[in-house]
């Protein structure tokens, strides 16, 4: 049932994008939670919503990709309880763009994210509440990952405790010069809850996750490169003489990924989620019907029509 829902997940495209904006919410969104687990969304949310300050920005643009900013400066943008709402919204709306192809998530004001916001996180260190805030921001960051955009997260400054989760949650990790990224939640007594342990297992195996949040590790970004954890090092803009401000050196590198019509970007990476996420015959007959999403479609119409020289 679980594998059917993410099929279906990982199939929405554009066509069936208003069709899929009706139904409900938890049915449409390829949650790992939902109410058969004894998650109540929004009683978790009136929770959060207590616990404000700091928001969660978009900025969708013309070239298809977005911009997603974690902004809370005066806490080195740590998460409030509104913000992970916000996150949530956000994520609703970038599941709803047609034109959508790629997405960079940043921090405001030099550094990318503390985790949670520690004042919050004190009010709801009870059990119950924990492990509700803990469904929800899995929820939203397992959403992120599953958007049929390419992602990439901005790392400038540091991404510590629930930042460092929150960066694998995109599909890239690109890092400045002198940025850092640590899974330090064992200094708070913690492992990682927004499902960043399992996604770090993922993208650098088990050894070296062990070794990360054992030794609650820094990561720079000569180690992220070595370990597989992170995709390219931009120049710190501050710091070279010359060198473009990072979110632009960030597009630029997204670009040529994101290069080409939507609904093919989009297939892309429907695709690979499916590959990764998938057993294998799950994943197939998955590949064969987005397969058939693009086959005879205008782009692929158009693409054959123009290469003359293949007729
Ligand atoms: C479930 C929780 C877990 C998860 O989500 O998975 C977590 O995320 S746990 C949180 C993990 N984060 C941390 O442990 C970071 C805690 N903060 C720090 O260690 C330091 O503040 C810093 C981020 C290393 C920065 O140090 P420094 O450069 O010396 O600046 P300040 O300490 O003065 O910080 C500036 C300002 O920001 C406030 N701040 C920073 N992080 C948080 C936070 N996570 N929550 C709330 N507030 C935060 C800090 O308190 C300072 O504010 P003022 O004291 O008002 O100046």
């Amino acid at each position: 049932m679980v594998l059917c829902a993410l099929r279906q997940q990982v199939l929405r495209c554009s066509s069936h994008c208003r069709t899929w904006a009706r139904l409900p919410q938890r049915q449409r969104s390829g949650c790992v939670y939902s109410s058969i687990h004894g998650f109540n969304q929004d009683e978790i949310k009136e929770k959060l919503q207590a616990f404000h300050g700091g928001s969660i920005d978009l900025l969708k643009q013309d070239s298809g990709i977005a911009v997603l900013t974690i902004n809370n400066p005066s806490r080195m943008n740590a998460f409030s309880g509104s913000m992970m709402i916000d996150l949530e919204e956000r994520v609703s709306q970038l599941e709803n763009w047609p034109e959508g192809k790629g997405l960079i998530v940043q921090g405001a004001a030099e550094t990318f994210c503390s985790g949670s916001d520690l004042n919050a996180v004190r009010a709801i260190s009870n059990q119950q509440d924990g492990m509700k805030m803990c469904m929800f921001m899995q929820n939203a960051l397992t959403r992120l990952l599953r958007l049929p955009l390419i992602s990439v997260a901005l790392v400038e400054g540091r991404a510590l405790g629930g930042g460092a989760e929150l960066t694998t949650a995109c599909d890239f990790r690109l890092m400045e010069a002198g940025s850092v990224i640590q899974f330090d939640h064992k200094h708070m007594g913690l492992v990682p809850g927004w499902g960043g342990a399992a996604r770090l297992v993922h993208l650098v195996g088990s050894q070296n996750a062990l070794k990360l949040l054992g030794g609650a590790v820094k990561v720079d970004p000569e180690l992220g490169v070595n370990i597989g954890l992170v995709d390219g090092v931009l120049e710190g803009h501050q710091k070279t003489e010359g060198a473009a401000p990072l979110l632009q050196q960030a597009e630029n590198w997204l670009s040529r990924y994101t290069k080409g019509p939507a609904p093919v970007i989009q297939a892309v990476k429907k695709v690979v989620l499916s590959g990764r996420e998938l057993p294998l015959s799950e994943a197939l007959r998955t590949e064969k019907d987005i397969f058939g999403t693009v086959w005879g479609a205008p782009a692929n119409l158009e693409a054959l029509a123009s290469k003359s020289k293949h007729k």
